[in-house]
């Protein structure tokens, strides 16, 4: 059952344009994005139409294990206990920082760049033309959120209902760019076959147009659920559009999770 609200999540509106000023953090010594499938083995998978996309083996297993590992040792904060009003319930450890450098490597030094802008279009996967995708992905993609969230969900831990907004950040460079977040970036680090068990990003789909006013006992559309696979990018569309979703309760084992999201400028 949805919400009655529109809850959102608290992570996204602390975008560098309009957070306060956070105390400087040391930039995490990231390690190097290898091994890494080539742009030729990866396909991007519409899941659903305009909605939501996934790249399977974005990332090898060898490559996310060698991150948790890593990202283990990062000085991650448990979710304070009450939400402000409007936010979703999040428990769960996350880390977050401004690196637009991990950002850059995360899109250009990955298949990801090439996969949304269709520079691979014969093999990618999606039915798309070049000129069409700035439709799918709500304008001229330049990059990814320098806002870099990492989340550690451990048993017993979730993320509740909720959307999430687009936000104006400003990548830096020479000059820098003024965009705007339009699709929501998961990457998911860990699966069952890591020992992690529940923790599915779950979407419910809105009513068809016209069926809202219908008799209440016509069932709404069914959940899309998303089980962790280690690897995989799922983009989902977020801001106005964005689906009502969730990360189901952890039941066993720890999920990891990295998350930015496809910027477009402004
Ligand atoms: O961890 C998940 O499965 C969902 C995360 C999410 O919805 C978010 O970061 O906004
Ligand atoms: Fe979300």
């Amino acid at each position: 059952m949805p919400p009655k609200g529109r809850r959102k999540d608290a992570a996204t509106q602390c975008a560098p344009s309009k957070a306060p000023p956070r105390a400087e953090q040391p930039r995490p010594n990231w390690p190097v994005l290898h091994p890494l499938l080539s742009d030729a083995d990866l396909h991007m998978h519409e899941l659903l139409a305009g909605h939501i996309v996934t790249i399977a083996n974005f990332w090898t297993s060898t490559l996310c294990k060698n991150y948790t590992s890593f990202l283990s040792s990062l000085p991650l904060t448990t979710t304070p206990g009450k939400p402000k009003r409007g936010d979703a319930v999040r428990v769960n450890d996350r880390f977050q920082i401004d690196d637009p450098a991990f950002a850059e490597q995360l899109w250009s030094g990955t298949a990801l760049r090439d996969l949304v802008l269709g520079n691979l279009e014969e093999t990618d996967g999606l039915s798309i033309p070049k000129d069409s995708r700035q439709a799918l992905w709500g304008g001229e993609v330049v990059g990814l959120n320098p806002n870099i969230r990492i989340y550690r969900y451990s048993k017993g831990q979730f993320f509740d209902q909720h959307y999430d907004d687009s936000n104006n950040v400003t990548i830096p460079g020479t000059p820098p760019i003024q965009a705007r977040t339009t699709w929501t970036l998961l990457l998911y680090l860990t699966s069952a076959a890591t020992g992690c068990i529940g923790g599915e990003t779950v979407f419910y789909p809105d009513p068809a147009p016209g069926k809202k006013s219908r008799s209440k006992k016509e069932s709404p559309p069914d959940p899309i659920v998303v089980e962790l696979e280690i690897g995989m990018a799922l983009l989902h569309r977020h801001g106005a559009d964005c689906m009502l979703h969730e990360g189901r309760e952890v039941l066993e084992g720890e999920k990891w999770v990295i998350r930015s999201d496809l910027c477009v400028r402004r």
